[in-house]
């Protein structure tokens, strides 16, 4: 299993240390062995996480140069970040990314060998028009994205999921985790209003090798706990 903690722009550097030490202690404790990601602000990286790995929330697509306010290879390197969350719902709605753009980071991030955690999503109002619109919806979010590429996580993201304490059903989820496992080999992560309460059941379903975890992962003793349930369901999956 995989487990992301997606932070956003929550917490400072400090909370985000005392963070890790409960996580990373709980993960040693415990021999955890599924993949565990931390996706802190760029404020908050240090250098030298234990059994967690650290990712990025976002990186622009150039060694160096002049691209005001942004973060590039050069400073990600020097911290050793290796893994990147790539097409986030909030980056492509809120930020206005475009799907040009967010190829282009795909493209220049895996040539550097980075882990991509890349993300698909639809908005309420597609998915109110069926499978099919839903289907054509995620299709046009491959455009120019390698769905063969070695070090790629593919995480599933409805949009209206987000943040909202709605998921949809756990048929729906395997529905489409059942489609996008047509597509590609990839680990498929769920995202969405996962919670302690619905991780064990969601990360239980067909095709769904982990989860990305926003507001709920927060505490770290809930991402804990979530990571608990996924090791009890190592053994039913025969992971
Ligand atoms: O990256 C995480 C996702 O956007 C999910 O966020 P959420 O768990 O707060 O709904």
């Amino acid at each position: 299993m995989i487990l992301c903690a997606n932070f956003k722009a929550n917490k400072t550097r400090q909370e985000t240390r005392a963070y890790m030490a409960v996580v990373e202690s709980f993960v040693s404790a415990n021999d955890i062995t599924d993949t565990i990601i931390v996706f802190p602000p760029f404020t908050a990286l240090e250098h030298d996480p234990r059994n967690v790995l650290i990712g990025v929330q976002n990186g622009y697509p150039v060694k160096n140069g002049a691209f005001t306010g942004e973060i590039a290879l050069e400073q990600l390197e020097e911290f050793g970040i290796k893994t990147i969350l790539i097409g986030h719902s909030e980056r492509r709605h809120i930020l206005g990314e475009t799907q040009e753009q967010i190829a282009a980071k795909f493209r220049f991030f895996a040539e550097q060998g980075f882990l991509i955690v890349y993300c698909v999503g639809e908005p309420l109002e597609i998915r109110e028009q069926g499978h099919e619109a839903l289907m054509a919806y995620i299709e046009k979010q491959f455009e120019g994205i390698d769905l063969t590429y070695s070090d790629l996580v593919l995480a599933y993201e409805p949009v209206w999921a987000i943040g909202t304490g709605l998921t949809p059903s756990n048929s729906d989820i395997e529905l489409l985790h059942g489609a996008l496992r047509m597509k590609t080999t990839a680990p498929l992560l769920y995202g969405g209003s996962v919670k302690v309460d619905n991780a064990g059941e969601i990360m239980a379903l067909e095709n769904v090798d982990g989860v990305l975890v926003g507001s709920a992962a927060l505490s770290a003793n809930d991402f804990c706990d979530m990571i608990a349930q996924a090791v009890e369901l190592n053994t039913e999956k025969g992971e």
